[in-house]
């Protein structure tokens, strides 16, 4: 069986011709009016002018060259909002149950999916009593209980304050871990992007404008993502060791280790797997090691990419056996230090965030 997604769809605001991973989460991103919210309707059935092909994991929804279009009941599909639509007079439980009756064959149960977005102190409670996190996570639980092949989310976070995303985030890290269902996901938020997604697609004017893992998409001249103050680049890397002494955390990944102070009772278990935030402001370039500095974080990386950012300052892509990072640098600095593609030098990094 093809364990992929495959869309060849046209429409009259969209013509999108992309292969997406059959598991794990990719997300959808562009300006607004790029076809975002059309591209997910498409894919569900939603749209009656979309023409093509959308084959799921080998089961074929749509192909109109063979006379395919399954109507939206019949696609395998779970789909989230930005704002939960819930039924008010129904509990939570109820509201759960309701999309169950015409599911034939069931991939999720209803426990499991209530596991999985901690939702077993709510069932009885009415939505109406709930916080907007809360209900977000009924409504994606909701989803997951009709067993859904893909399940599309519509900006699931947007509705919501930081501290409530932020509640919401790491269920969606643990669904998207313990289910090997795709999910696509559209935001706006490259913070939401940079801690859930792997594949990004980029669509701009209806057309896919470039695909690649998240680390790529982050990092490249071309998107609007690697300029700026708020450009940042994800490493990948594991908890290695904690010192209680110093109270610093140790990650490691393929280019060296980041030390973090972390206070004792936020130390995570060895080995846990984490994305940690890079921005490419905290990162400042030296042709030696800095032994006199209060920076501990010093990593031997070579100059991969050198961009003009705005007046004065350079985006620099740097390779860290293989791992991008992002330096935001002055001109001045770029020339008294004779920086060059090619060239082997050593980042500071003054700023790290850990994602997961
Ligand atoms: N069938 C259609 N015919 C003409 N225009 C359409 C049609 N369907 C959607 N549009 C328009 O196309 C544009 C893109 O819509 P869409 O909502 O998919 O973009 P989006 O990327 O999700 O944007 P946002 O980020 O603002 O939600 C919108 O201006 C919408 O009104």
């Amino acid at each position: 069986m093809t364990h992929n997604i495959h869309l060849e769809l046209h429409h009259p605001i969209l013509s999108v011709k992309a292969t997406l991973p059959g598991s794990g989460i990719t997300a959808v991103v562009g300006a607004s009016g790029a076809g975002k919210t059309t591209l997910l309707r498409c894919i569900a059935g939603l749209e009656s002018a979309a023409a093509g092909l959308v084959n799921v994991n080998g089961v074929s929804w749509q192909d109109d060259t063979r006379r395919i279009r399954l109507p939206t009941y019949q696609r395998k599909v779970g789909l989230v909002f930005q704002e939960a639509s819930l039924f008010p007079h129904l509990s939570v439980q109820a509201n759960l149950e309701f999309g169950l009756r015409r599911t034939a064959q069931r991939t999720i149960s209803l426990t499991q999916a209530v596991d999985l977005l901690g939702l077993a102190q709510l069932l009885k409670r009415s939505p109406t009593t709930l916080s907007g996190g809360e209900k977000q996570r009924v409504s994606i639980a909701r989803a997951l209980a009709t067993s859904p092949d893909l399940l599309l989310m519509d900006e699931p976070l947007a509705s919501l304050d930081e501290s409530r995303k932020a509640e919401v985030l790491p269920y969606l890290d643990r669904l998207s871990n313990e289910l090997s269902l795709p999910i696509l996901y559209v935001s706006h938020a490259m913070s939401e992007v940079a801690h859930l997604a792997q594949q990004v697609l980029v669509l701009e004017g209806g057309k896919v404008f470039a695909q690649a893992d998240v680390f790529e998409i982050l990092s490249r001249a071309d998107l609007p993502y690697a300029h700026g103050d708020h450009a940042f680049a994800i490493v990948a890397a594991r908890m290695a060791s904690f010192d209680p002494h110093y109270q610093l955390s140790q990650f490691d990944f393929a280019g060296g280790s980041i030390f973090l102070p972390q206070s004792r009772d936020s130390v995570l278990d060895m080995n846990t797997e984490v994305r940690l935030r890079i921005q490419a402001r905290d990162v400042s370039l030296s042709l030696v090691p800095q032994h006199g500095s209060s920076i501990l974080n010093t990593i031997p990386v070579k100059i991969a990419q050198i961009n003009q950012d705005s007046a004065g300052l350079f985006m620099l892509e740097l390779d860290a056996a293989g791992v991008r990072l992002l330096a935001r640098i002055t001109q001045k600095s770029l020339d008294q230090l004779g920086l060059k593609v090619g060239l082997a030098v050593f980042a500071q990094i003054k700023g790290v965030a850990v994602l997961r």
